[in-house]
């Protein structure tokens, strides 16, 4: 059964100035064990899309159903555990108080002195919540969301604020559990941890799902691959085959093209072009590409 569906959903915000749509006729189903990194500008609609899979906000159209049912049944029969960008911790308590006081809701699900192992909190357990750092307490949350020993883990923006090595600490520990068969989705504003950790990554900007696939999809269908040559007397009159857009570097000029081999072999054999180079996008062009092309509506 599919974990999570998205059917044409749509999500309006009343505002003093009229509507604002968040998320604009989304359709997505995440399968079990997915990994799946939600990647989008700032204000692209992925807080939004992660409270309705949550149950915080009903859609304004559309079905959003988590094994077959509504996501409120699926959090209150702790299918789903869930890190948000602000979830509250009462400072006074310790790690440990804090994380007894949420087990004693699902009894017998977890043993505590276990999960915190896995989370390593170990040698935190007697730290007040007040004195645990930004990563701490993000690692906290992260034990928090697993007491009812979830099947799907959603974390929104999991490591915002954790310097490099407690980002990998927090992926070293959740690839762990994701080892476990869970189905993780998580919303990111980093690339490379889309890149590292995700088998798939689900890019939306605008409230629309623009590119949906493995990180050499994305790549491919956001850039391409590009040719530069040198050939400081190129102007944009010249035609070249199957060209989109262009930049130049200099004397350099980069184009991508619909076909880079065939706009290879015409610079090199039907032009003043020389010092060929062919590229293939990384991540962030990809990224870069495809969110401008639905800002803009142009490629160039
Ligand atoms: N309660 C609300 N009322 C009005 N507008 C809202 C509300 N919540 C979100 N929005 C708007 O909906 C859009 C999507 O917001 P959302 O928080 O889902 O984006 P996001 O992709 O999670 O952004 P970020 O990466 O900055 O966290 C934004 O334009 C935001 O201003």
């Amino acid at each position: 059964m599919t974990a999570i569906a998205l059917s044409d959903v749509v999500k309006d915000f009343p505002t003093g100035d009229g509507p604002v749509r968040a998320v604009d006729h989304v359709n997505l189903m995440l399968d079990p064990g997915e990994v799946v990194a939600f990647l989008g500008p700032n204000g692209a609609g992925k807080s939004t899309c992660i409270d309705m899979m949550l149950g915080l906000t009903d859609p304004t159209h559309g079905t959003v159903q988590v094994h077959g049912g509504s996501p409120r049944a699926a959090v209150q029969a702790g299918r789903i555990g869930a890190i948000l960008q602000s979830g509250g911790l009462l400072d006074d308590l310790t790690v440990h108080q804090t994380l007894t006081m949420i087990a004693t809701l699902h009894p017998g699900r977890i043993d505590l002195d276990t999960l915190m192992r896995r989370t390593n909190l170990t040698p935190l357990a007697s730290r007040r919540v007040s004195h645990c750092s930004g990563g701490e307490r993000q690692r906290l949350r992260f034990a928090l969301a697993l007491i009812p020993d979830p099947d799907i883990l959603i974390l929104d923006e999991p490591t915002a604020g954790m310097d490099v090595n407690a980002r990998a600490e927090f992926w070293a520990t959740t690839h762990q559990e994701a080892a476990n068969g869970q189905t993780v989705l998580f919303a990111t504003h980093y690339l490379k941890e889309a890149q590292d950790f995700a088998d798939r990554i689900i890019l939306i900007a605008e409230g629309r799902i623009v590119a949906d696939g493995t990180v050499d999809e994305i790549r491919r269908l956001g850039a391409g691959r590009s040719v530069s040559a040198h050939w400081p007397g190129w102007t944009p009159d010249i035609s070249l085959p199957g060209v989109t857009h262009h930049e130049r570097e200099g004397e350099r000029v980069r184009w991508w093209a619909d076909d880079s081999d065939a706009l290879a072999l015409h610079l090199l054999t039907s032009t003043a072009a020389t010092d060929l180079e062919i590229t293939t996008a990384d991540l962030d062009s990809a990224f870069a590409a495809l969110t401008r092309t639905t800002t803009t509506g142009a490629t160039a």
